[in-house]
């Protein structure tokens, strides 16, 4: 993609929307479902509150508390990014989807709530790793904070339960990779339900979040 500017804080913006419409047009998420953000500096810019991914034009400005600073009011998942940014200092992006397959498996029950899906394909493992749960809360409720922050601590990706995917990236091509490979990986997991299935071994997904191969 080309930028007619080289303002760093355009150019993200320009880059979240042009992300938000692709998701939405490949029906990643619907409606006014999902937000997106991306670290400028000190700052966060994230989709506000309300919006269609399909048809953003301008975002909200918070900083890593989750504090509104400037722009439309922010998603009210702000807080959620924030805490993601504040555990993960290699991450810059943040991307919520409430995509049918991996929200399906947020409303399953039985399944290992600390690592949700089993290791089907080696690019799973690469671009998500481990998928755990965080217990159901309403939108926007504050007080899933520290759980959230403390899981992104150690994971890209988590499902909010009966909600959706939240996932991590050093950028939002990576944050769009990671969430895009969950959705499809659900879906597999799905469509193999009932039917004797072979993942990857342990030795195997060791190696590959090694990177030994
Ligand atoms: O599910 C929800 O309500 C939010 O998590 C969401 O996806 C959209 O909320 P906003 O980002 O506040 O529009
Ligand atoms: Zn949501």
């Amino acid at each position: 993609m080309t930028h007619p500017t080289t303002d760093p804080t355009a150019r993200l913006t320009d880059d979240v929307i042009a992300l938000g419409a692709s998701l939405f047009h490949r029906r990643l998420t619907f409606g006014r479902t999902g937000n997106i953000s991306v670290r400028a500096g000190e700052k966060i810019l994230i989709t506000p509150t309300g919006a269609s991914l399909g048809a953003l034009t301008d975002l909200s400005v918070i900083d890593t508390t989750g504090q509104h600073i400037d722009g439309p009011k922010p998603s009210k998942e702000a807080f959620l990014h924030a805490a993601v940014y504040r555990a993960r200092p290699d991450a810059n992006a943040v991307v919520h989807l409430h995509s049918t397959y991996s929200v399906a498996i947020s409303c399953l029950d039985g399944l290992n709530p600390d690592d949700l899906l089993p290791p089907l394909t080696a690019y799973y493992v690469m671009r998500v790793g481990t998928l755990p749960l965080l217990p159901y809360h309403a939108p926007g409720d504050l007080t899933l904070e520290p759980l959230a922050q403390q899981t992104a601590a150690t994971h890209k990706a988590f499902l909010l339960a009966n909600h959706g995917p939240v996932v991590a990236g050093t950028d939002l091509a990576a944050a769009a990779d990671s969430i895009e490979e969950l959705e499809e990986t659900a879906k597999l997991f799905l469509l193999l339900s009932g039917h004797p299935t072979r993942p990857l071994t342990r030795e195997q997904a060791d190696r590959l979040r090694a990177g030994t191969r």
